[in-house]
């Protein structure tokens, strides 16, 4: 296990290396760590403090959400890591399950995202659940909307953040629209078939608001077809930053072909 898990460490960090001037975040995904038990989380405890020390705003994908006692645990262990900068939230079990997070983005400067209408095909069938005031993913938007207003810093934006996937372009209109303070983490562009266009309406007009997420493409892009022609398996740091060149690229076209 300690040779994976050393392995896995090598790995993203030869990624890091590769993008850490091109990206502003990396998102670590809990569950590929945890699958290989304490040598595993030493790898993403390790991987979060090699990408924070190299500049990088260090998400956890975690997903968690449980009731509050349970969630300061929870928010203890990631949110207090000095590593760690914000974590991904589950909002199904309610409001005062996320209180606790919030109590810790405010004393440590940290954040949160709060799933509200996620990538997966299948996230329709509760997220877009039609109620007499609208979709269960907008009940949620208001809920997280109000809790983004208490916690607003310096430059507009609030600490508290939603998911909205990359799949989602027509809710992701709507969430713009009423969730102009809260930065949308948008995962789903890329391996899950969401394209530049389809993640330009993520963005407030001022160009910011929206962090987008490509994990396999990015960090497997050596195996893809295109690169795979050009690069060896041994340069597959520098694929990643070849593919990370180009979707900022199609990203930043996008956002000014909107813009004109
Ligand atoms: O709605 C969601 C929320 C989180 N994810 C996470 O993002 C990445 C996506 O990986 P890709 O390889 O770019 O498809 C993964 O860690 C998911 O857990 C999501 O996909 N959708």
């Amino acid at each position: 296990m300690r040779g994976i898990c050393r392995a896995i460490f090598l790995f993203n960090k030869g990624i890091i290396d590769a993008v850490y001037d091109l990206v502003p975040a990396v998102k670590i995904q809990i569950a590929f760590y945890e699958v290989y038990g304490a040598e595993g989380i030493r790898a993403f405890f390790k991987t979060a403090e090699y990408a924070k020390k190299k500049g990088l705003i260090v998400i956890a994908d975690v997903k968690r959400g449980d009731i509050a006692d349970v969630a300061m645990m929870y928010s203890k262990a990631y949110l207090q890591n000095e590593y760690i900068d914000a974590i991904t939230v589950n909002p199904y079990m309610g409001e005062n399950t996320i209180l606790p997070y919030i109590s810790d983005c405010t004393k440590y400067g940290k954040g949160i995202f709060i799933l509200v209408k996620t990538s997966n095909k299948g996230s329709g069938t509760i997220q877009n659940i039609k109620t007499e005031e609208g979709y269960f993913f907008e009940k949620v938007a208001e809920m997280a909307n109000k809790m983004a207003d208490s916690l607003i810093g310096n430059y507009g934006y609030s600490s508290i953040g939603a998911v909205v996937g990359a799949t989602c372009t027509e809710e992701a209109k709507i969430l713009r629209t009423k969730m102009h303070r809260s930065y949308f983490l948008v995962p789903g562009y890329g391996a899950q078939g969401a394209t530049a266009d389809d993640v330009a309406d993520c963005f407030n007009d001022d160009g910011l608001g929206a962090v987008i997420n490509s994990s396999r493409k990015i960090i497997f892009a050596y195996r893809n077809g295109y690169w795979k022609d050009v690069y060896t398996e041994e340069e597959y740091a520098q694929t990643s930053r070849e593919e990370v060149i180009l979707m900022r690229d199609l990203i930043n076209n996008c956002l000014m072909k909107k813009r004109s």
